[in-house]
């Protein structure tokens, strides 16, 4: 699949796994006396981490969706945040845990815990699979983070490059050719 596009696998399918489990774990512990746990997946990009982690997770949990964007077709942030699709219902009072793909520069994120905010849950946190440190503009809380990585464009696993990648059951890095000669 893709083949010649990925330059290198960063994380394998079953690191995803263990890791998707043990963050769930940390979860569990945190929220012991919560049937009421809120998880916010933030689309595209955090669907397979979503789907996955909610199905890890040994509490119910009920599941809502957002959708952003501020990528469309390139490997930097826009900076500008678009509501594509906002939450169903109300999260006032309830305690709630955005579960993320990726914290590039975390303009994404810095946008998104305010906007949360001003609705009054009795808690929000936030979980990401991904985070990468060299590239953080803005400081963002964020209690539970899957794998710290490099600098460098990655899909798959939800993550994508103009809409393409998503389905691949690993992340890797992207072959820089694939955005710098237009193919
Ligand atoms: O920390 P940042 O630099 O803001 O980047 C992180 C955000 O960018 C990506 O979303 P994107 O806008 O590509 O939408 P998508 O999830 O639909 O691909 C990713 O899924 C995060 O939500
Ligand atoms: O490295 C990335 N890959 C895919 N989507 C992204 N959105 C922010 N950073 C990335
Ligand atoms: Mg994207």
């Amino acid at each position: 699949m893709y083949d010649g596009d990925i330059a290198s696998v960063l994380i394998s399918e079953q690191q995803i796994k263990d890791k998707v489990t043990e963050l769930a774990k940390q979860v569990e512990e945190d929220y012991p006396n919560s049937g009421d746990l809120l998880l916010v997946g933030v689309l595209k990009g955090a669907v397979m981490f979503m789907t996955d982690f909610a199905r890890a997770l040994p509490q119910p949990a009920q599941l809502e969706f957002m959708a952003v964007s501020s990528y469309g077709s390139s490997t930097s942030s826009s900076g500008v945040v678009r509501i594509l699709k906002d939450l169903d219902r109300d999260i006032a009072g309830k305690h709630v845990l955005i579960l993320e793909d990726i914290i590039d520069s975390g303009l994404t994120l810095s946008w998104l815990l305010k906007n949360l905010q001003a609705r009054n849950p009795a808690s929000l946190e936030v979980c990401t699979l991904l985070r990468k440190p060299d590239a953080v503009q803005v400081d963002v809380p964020v209690r539970y983070v899957g794998f710290d990585i490099p600098n460098e464009f990655v899909v798959g696993y939800g993550l994508d490059y103009a809409e393409r990648y998503r389905d691949l059951p690993y992340i890797g890095s992207l072959d820089p050719k694939v955005y710098t000669s237009g193919a």
